[in-house]
């Protein structure tokens, strides 16, 4: 009997849980639930509020379009945010209604702003008014006429006239007032944080044009109506949070000392002491302080990444491919507050006293679920995905760890496929980043490719995130010990596993893609290659992508005018002409993180130079194709994936070409 396996099709079955919301008496949990409709081509999500101490769950907001439920500190009210479809005739009017609700009256709500996004929201102590961070500014309908850097976002599309402005607004009335920060023309708010006495609202903003990675810390005073600048040239992830009595701010992110392959801190700025130096009080754990962890069944959160409770800071941090979540104090070292064992607690909320934390955790083999935890027990509540898990067949990864050849150790996984289906082959599969990590998240892609008897092998070789920042940095010498470590990873596991090195494919995303085109034009071992939202040319990447400019000038270490030649040398472009191995290239045509020129400079290469190509382009689709994109477009891109594979290592195309002759004949 053939196993019941993950297909692309099961995308279906999964429900992606997410933005688990605790009260602040820690009584309930409010959280949004997704379910994928392939049919409806749709991702459709709701509201529910979970009993901590019965379980009990009811629906709070049915959908189709509801999600990031943010309760009130009163524990009576909360926000969400709602998405409305929108004909050719309203192109142009906001896509999200901000909604005010009662947590004891299900279905109900009443729109309290009309927003094109929400960056960030916090609630007022008193539970009448929110701080957010909103964009404002529109593109032109027709012509577009740009003087600003970026011209376009991944996800966003063109934000050329967009700003992100802080705002308070009034829950009741809607009323809303642009909190005004002096000297700031033009700005991109980052975070925003209402102090827990209720007289200050913090708030992180961008407001170098050209360099969007720096940001400043405001503390705006509603007293006197005057803002002060905390901080500058900050860089990192940028987010905030009051101290419980309203005087220190922890900023989570870094100044730049590796560039950005610098770790996200938490630094602690006194602003009652202007110009004293942070406390950084991750320092010392030397991971970075946030999850990277590469899953493809996310759903979009409005959680924070950090909390400040009285029993101090909550922050999850990336560690060997697990996030575990921690506390720590001023004066004192990180400690483990939840360890999700082989898994990542992919998002959390606290009571203020810090008694009780709500949390999201998924693993290799369960996509996320609702969690609870009270000082050390931990409770699972939700059971979303067990039913249709217990009807297939997925095997579990086994870990290894090697050492490379400069003495460092470089883990990874194996997942074979499950019991019961052909082997057929293995493949690299290359993570992006290049700082993030593979590890505990759940990806459904790999379970797919296990499913049709590919074994997949994934790492985190020098670059990733995880382990030290150093590990980390790879500036300037891409394609150098990151290669190695990996291709030392495929001699080890041919050896220790005893994979046929006949049946070899690597494939991987973004920087992965880059890395998948370095390694097709440095070696002839693979049998097949995918390259997807890949990286083929740093020097048009510089000036074409949303974060090319300094991007590239950072982990590069050129720009079209400085160094460069090295630009090219570090352009798996470059080495097209050597390549011989059948490679799919997929792109989507609107991917402004890598752009899709990267896709057609590769392909035109190839086919001039020979090569089996094939080249798929997604419309309306960005970089976040395999995680976010259309339903029918991610079930479409696995398709084509396993195509190129059957093709490629398990000679269906042989045995389709002589089934033709075999007809001719
Ligand atoms: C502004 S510096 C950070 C760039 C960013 N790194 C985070 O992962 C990034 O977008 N890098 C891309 C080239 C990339 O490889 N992205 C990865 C991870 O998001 C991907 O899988 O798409």
């Amino acid at each position: 009997m053939t196993a019941r396996v993950l297909t692309p099709e099961t995308l279906r079955n999964i429900v992606l849980v997410s933005n688990p919301a605790i009260t602040p008496d820690g009584g309930k949990i409010l959280y949004t639930v997704a379910r994928i409709n392939i049919d409806a081509d749709t991702y459709e999500s709701s509201i529910s509020l979970l009993d901590v101490a019965t379980g009990f769950e009811e629906p709070l907001q049915q959908g189709p379009s509801d999600s990031c439920p943010i309760p009130a500190p009163n524990g009576r009210h909360y926000v969400f945010i709602r998405r409305v479809e929108r004909d050719r005739k309203q192109r142009g009017q906001p896509g999200l209604e901000l909604r005010f609700a009662s947590i004891d009256r299900p279905g109900a709500s009443r729109l309290i702003a009309r927003v094109h996004g929400l960056v960030s929201v916090s609630w007022s102590p008193d539970s009448l008014r929110l701080a957010a961070a909103i964009p404002v500014g529109l593109p032109d309908e027709d012509v577009k006429v740009v003087e600003t850097l970026p011209v376009w976002f991944n996800g966003k599309g063109f934000i050329y006239k967009t700003q992100v402005k802080p705002f308070i607004v009034d829950v009741y009335s809607g009323y809303m007032e642009e909190i005004k920060l002096d000297d700031v023309k033009w700005m991109q708010v980052a975070d925003i944080a209402w102090s827990p006495d209720g007289r200050k609202i913090a708030v992180t903003v961008s407001r170098v044009m050209e360099k969007p990675y720096l940001r400043d810390l405001y503390v705006y005073y509603l007293d006197e109506d005057r803002a002060e600048l905390v901080a500058e040239k900050l860089s990192g992830f940028g987010e905030i949070v009051w101290s419980p009595d309203s005087r220190y701010i922890a900023y989570l992110g870094h100044r730049r000392e590796r560039g950005f392959a610098t770790h996200n801190k938490i630094l602690v700025f006194d602003t009652e002491d202007r110009g004293s130096e942070p406390e950084c009080l991750t320092c010392s754990l030397d991971r970075n302080a946030v999850n990277t962890a590469n899953s493809d069944v996310r759903f979009s959160s409005c959680l924070k990444k950090l909390q400040w409770t009285r029993k101090g800071i909550l922050f999850v941090a990336s560690d060997h491919g697990r996030a575990p979540l921690y506390s720590v104090e001023p004066g004192s070292e990180p400690t483990i507050v939840i360890d999700p064992g082989e898994g990542v607690v992919d998002e959390f909320s606290a009571t203020p006293d810090g008694a009780r934390i709500a949390y999201t955790r998924m693993t290799a083999t369960e996509p996320r679920e609702v969690y609870v935890s009270d000082g050390g027990n931990a409770r699972r509540l939700t059971r979303h995905n067990d039913t249709w898990l217990s009807r297939y067949k997925l095997s579990k990864p086994e870990k290894f760890v090697f050492k490379a050849s400069d003495g460092v150790e470089v883990e990874g996984w194996i997942l074979r496929p499950p019991e019961g289906v052909e082997e057929k082959g293995w493949v690299l599969y290359i993570h992006g980043g290049p700082k993030t990590m593979f590890g505990y998240g759940f990806m459904h892609e790999f379970h797919v490719l296990a499913g049709r008897g590919y074994t997949v092998v994934y790492t985190n070789p020098r670059g990733s995130d995880g382990y030290s920042e150093e590990f980390a940095d790879i500036r300037c010498r891409y394609g150098e010990r990151d290669y190695q470590d990996l291709m030392e990873a495929v001699e080890y596991v041919i050896e220790r596993y005893r994979l046929p090195r006949d049946k070899a494919a690597v494939m991987g995303g973004s920087y992965g893609g880059f890395m998948t085109n370095w390694i097709i034009g440095h070696t002839d071992l693979f049998k097949a290659a995918v390259t997807m939202r890949s990286i083929s040319n740093w020097i048009s990447m510089y000036g074409t992508t949303d974060i090319g400019w300094y991007f590239v000038e950072d982990q590069i270490c050129c720009t079209p005018w400085r160094n460069f030649e090295h630009c090219w040398e570090k352009s798996p472009l470059k080495y097209a002409d050597r390549v011989k191995t059948p490679t799919l290239i997929i792109h989507s045509n609107e991917d402004y993180r890598c752009w899709l020129d990267q896709a057609l400079q590769l392909y035109t290469a190839l086919k001039l130079h020979g090569v089996e190509t094939r080249l798929a382009i997604f419309p309306n689709e960005n970089h976040d194709l395999s995680r976010s994109g259309k339903p029918k477009h991610r079930v479409k891109r696995l398709q084509l994936i396993l195509e190129w594979l059957d093709e490629h290592l398990a000679g269906k195309k042989e045995e389709e070409k002589a089934g033709r002759e075999a007809g001719n004949a």
